[in-house]
């Protein structure tokens, strides 16, 4: 590791090709070089030096275009690249040494305006992922953009890992069996199985789709096996492509509230998330399935009960740190076990208004947020868990008939028959018109009828 920091600082400071070679016969002739650059791309050769090959891939996996800016921008002249496909400026140490491998022709272009976004990398040619002689040319003048060329040789090397086996997993039922196993990564066909949209896919990579358990307005919602741990997840990503800046940051509002929230027992676990094919997935904890599928069903009122009390925990939990859901629903309600946890932050907002509204589901909003009235982000979703809860006591899910839904808006609640006073009163209460008649979600969780169901 040492050794790895060490030569990643002399690259820095330009001296890698020193690094390389000091303990290396010289190649005698192009077959020779050739062999040598695969060794120094960890393809081939037992001996190849291990902390090179680190940071190489370090540095180079995921073609992050090199920064660094050249001391001596003469280096740059020899290249006699054309001004409108100038390259991102790059290490003089990388143009300098014989590490430097040429792109293969035409075959990947980075043009620097596209440096952002990783799927304008484009790989228009992938028939051929074994590197040979004939890749190593001294003339770089054809080089239409820049990519290093390490990186296009690894990434044309990139191979989804097997799906393993998590020995910690105490339930069996929580792996799922890959159906092609250990072979699916040991067949040929690694790079379209990894390949996807404009380039390599990160989720193809790291995860194996197994089904698709989820849509909603804007995305899907796969079950996935993530290869490298073992585990399942839910992978969610956008169905629209996000292409402008825009689209981009408002998708990711979602990501970023969940992140800031962190780990709560009833609020959807949160992972990961990336840009891919200017598209967003995010990985999330994986659940059974979500609460409008109850809907259908009798649910008793201590069900009934139990559900609120762990919604009205999230949201506590939630509104503490300053965010509003403004998307409570049956559908947002996942079920893991027997436990509630609150998903789908896409709507989520800060209770200051410090950030712009985007109500969720009309059906389960109250008149005030309807009205643009946004002074108590916290009672809509006291409002909209309200919603729920009734709908979950109808056993069917709420039409769009607008005469209902807007007796449930001015607050007048059918009688719940077989249910008990107590609750049909905290459930009115829930949906006053007057938002801040409303319960809290400390207040809530802190009802006597929860008496019921505590330990
Ligand atoms: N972590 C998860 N585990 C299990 N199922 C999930 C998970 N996340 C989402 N789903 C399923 O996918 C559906 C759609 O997900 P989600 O609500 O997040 O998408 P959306 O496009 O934001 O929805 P909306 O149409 O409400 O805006 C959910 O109703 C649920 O059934
Ligand atoms: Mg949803």
């Amino acid at each position: 590791m040492e050794g790895t920091l060490e030569r990643h600082s002399l690259l820095q400071l330009g001296q890698l090709s020193k690094l390389s070679f000091d303990n290396r016969p010289p190649p005698s002739n192009a077959a020779d070089s050739s062999s040598e650059l695969r060794n120094e791309l960890g393809s081939v050769g037992a001996d190849a030096d291990y902390g090179e090959k680190e940071f190489i891939l370090s540095q180079d996996f995921f073609c992050t275009p090199d920064y660094i800016t050249p001391d001596n921008q003469n280096l740059m002249n020899g290249l006699e690249i054309s001004e409108d496909y100038s390259p991102c400026p790059t290490s003089p140490v990388k143009l300098t040494t014989a590490k430097s491998k040429r792109c293969r022709q035409d075959s990947f272009t980075l043009k620097p305006s596209d440096s952002t976004w990783p799927s304008k990398y484009r790989l228009d040619e992938q028939e051929n992922d074994d590197i040979g002689t004939d890749e190593i040319m001294a003339d770089d003048t054809e080089r239409t953009g820049y990519v290093s060329r390490t990186a296009v040789a690894l990434r044309c090397r990139v191979m989804p890992p097997p799906c393993l086996k998590n020995p910690y997993l105490m339930n069996e039922s929580d792996t799922a069996t890959d159906p092609f196993g250990y072979q699916r990564s040991k067949c040929a066909s690694f790079l379209p199985a990894s390949m996807a949209g404009d380039g390599l896919s990160r989720y193809l990579t790291d995860f194996h789709e197994i089904q698709q358990i989820g849509a909603g307005n804007f995305s899907r919602v796969f079950k996935v096996l993530k290869r490298i741990d073992g585990c399942l997840y839910a992978v969610k990503y956008s169905t629209r492509k996000l292409y402008l800046g825009s689209e981009r940051s408002k998708a990711m509002m979602e990501v970023q509230a969940l992140a800031v929230l962190g780990f709560h027992e009833n609020v959807v676990g949160y992972y990961n998330s990336w840009f891919e094919n200017e598209q967003l997935y995010i990985q999330l904890e994986l659940c059974d399935h979500s609460l409008s599928k109850k809907s259908s069903l009798r649910i008793s009122e201590r069900e009934i009960l139990v559900i609120m009390h762990q919604i009205a925990k999230a949201l506590q939990f939630v509104h503490e740190r300053g965010i509003a859901h403004l998307d409570v629903k049956p559908e947002n309600i996942y079920i893991k076990n027997g436990v509630c946890k609150l998903g789908d932050f896409g709507c989520a907002t800060r209770l200051d208004k410090s950030l712009p509204v985007e109500e969720g589901d009309a059906r389960y909003m109250p008149q005030e947020i309807l009205n643009e009235n946004y002074e108590h982000l916290d009672k809509v979703d006291i409002f909209s868990l309200g919603v729920t809860v009734y709908e979950l006591i109808r056993g069917s899910p709420l039409t769009e008939s607008r005469n209902k839904s807007l007796n449930i808006k001015e607050g007048k609640l059918p009688l719940l028959p077989g249910h008990s006073l107590q609750l049909q009163q905290l459930l009115k209460t829930m949906m006053d018109r007057d938002p801040s008649r409303r319960p809290s979600a400390r207040e809530l969780m802190e009802h006597p009828m929860f008496d019921r169901i505590r330990d």
